[in-house]
């Protein structure tokens, strides 16, 4: 789709070009990452307005979306963030016998080169694809960056988690190529190409350079999937070589859960690099280790935009009622801000919502609490 776009010559150029870790705040409590390409950036800070401001594509999304956007909205303005929100409406649309997201939301998000999105609901069996992997492969994210951390004040069976991983968000298990082959008979390909599997090990290693966790290990089961799993752990192997800082190895996604819910401190030094189906287990497992899915941030990256989203759902079980944790949400609207270089806002925002997470006097249901999700929010703003 994007390849009839004016971006196409802008891509290769910026293909070409080493990816560049940003800034890493060391007292961060999420890690900041590795930003696109120094031209992508520059092309970004271009974006800000004779008001101060940089325009964001909002995408409040489904279920839960609206109630916690709002909270993202009011904590933003309360901290001053010089962010001014574009809405847009992805509410999918047929193109040429495909679901595609409307030609408007597109252009918003090429134009501004980033997007802060709620949760989008996919039907189970039929109906239309999943509009969050048609985001990710229309503006080729092809990294989800998916850290996961102890709320500080907020026990848990395991102190101290600290894992970062890493998903292949582009291909895999999840390249939606599926068919009958005869009746009661139905194929589902999974896709693993050199290329992309080149582009997000590579993005890996560099990550794990800026924020000096200095070792890498692909999650993988090439002992089962030996072509396809295959091809991305020997991509990997050969990255390694161009990373000789940086220790690298592999180990078997069954073996990395077991061990992972038996003692996580083990993986809060490296980065986990993996396929897109494992990573998108893997991160709701992660998210179990440190509260729930109501905590955990994550940013899809590309070469030119970017999509920061929470790793949770709709959660239609809670939509409506004032229930649900905005901090995932919130979490990502941090690394967003990270990520466009607005280290002080992003550290304004996070010391107050972890302030707050840490009194523990306004928390969430899914925290053991019984504020209201706007009630919480506003506990933040007024910590600022
Ligand atoms: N990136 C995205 O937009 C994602 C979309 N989905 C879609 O979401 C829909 C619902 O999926 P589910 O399997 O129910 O997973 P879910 O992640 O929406 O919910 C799982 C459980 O976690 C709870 N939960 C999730 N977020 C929470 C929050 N912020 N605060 C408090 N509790 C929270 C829910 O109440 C539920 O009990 C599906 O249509 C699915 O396709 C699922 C995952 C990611
Ligand atoms: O697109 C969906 O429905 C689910 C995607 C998902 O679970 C994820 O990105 O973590
Ligand atoms: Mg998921």
């Amino acid at each position: 789709m994007l390849a009839a776009r004016n971006f196409s010559a802008a891509r290769q150029c910026l293909r070409s070009v080493r990816v560049t870790p940003s800034f890493v705040a060391p007292v961060s409590q999420i890690r900041g990452f590795a930003t696109p390409a120094d031209d992508a950036v520059a092309k970004f800070k271009g974006q800000k307005g004779s008001d101060g401001k940089y325009t964001v594509t909002l995408i409040e999304g489904d279920g839960i979306g609206p109630e916690i956007a709002q909270s993202v909205k009011d904590i933003f303005e309360a901290a001053k963030a010089p962010i001014k929100w574009e809405p847009v409406d992805v509410t999918p649309i047929l193109k040429d016998g495909k679901t595609a997201i409307p030609d408007d939301a597109i252009k918003s998000v090429e134009k501004n080169y980033v997007a802060l999105k709620g949760p989008l609901a996919t039907p189970v069996g039929k109906g239309h694809v999943s509009l969050n992997l048609t985001l990710r492969r229309t503006f080729n994210l092809f990294a989800n960056v998916r850290p996961c951390r102890s709320i500080a004040g907020f026990k848990t069976p395991y102190d101290g988690v600290d894992t970062v991983l890493i998903r292949e968000n582009t291909e895999g298990e999840y390249s939606g190529i599926e068919h009958v082959v005869v009746d009661g008979v139905v194929q589902s390909i999974k896709l693993i190409t050199k290329e992309a599997s080149e582009r997000v090990l590579r993005f890996a290693f560099q990550y794990a350079e800026s924020i000096n966790k200095r070792k890498v290990r692909v999650v993988h089961k090439a002992t089962i999937m030996k072509m396809s799993d295959g091809l991305f752990l020997n991509t990997a192997r050969d990255i390694s070589k161009d990373f000789p800082g940086v220790e690298f190895d592999a180990e078997l996604l069954d073996n990395s859960c077991l061990k992972i819910v038996t003692d996580p401190t083990p993986y809060n030094d490296k980065v986990l690099v993996m396929p897109n189906l494992y990573g998108d287990i893997l991160s709701d497992m992660c998210a179990g280790l440190i509260g729930g899915l109501g905590l955990t941030p994550s940013g899809n990256i590309g070469d030119e935009c970017s999509i920061f989203e929470a790793v949770h759902g709709s959660a239609p079980d809670i939509a409506g009622k004032g229930l649900a944790n905005p901090t995932a949400l919130l979490l990502s609207s941090i690394m967003m801000l990270q990520h466009m270089g607005l280290h002080d806002h992003a550290a304004r925002i996070q010391k107050a919502t972890f302030d707050t997470l840490a009194e523990g006097k306004a928390l969430t249901g899914d925290l053991g609490g019984s504020a209201k999700t706007h009630q919480y929010a506003e506990a933040i703003m007024n910590r600022l």
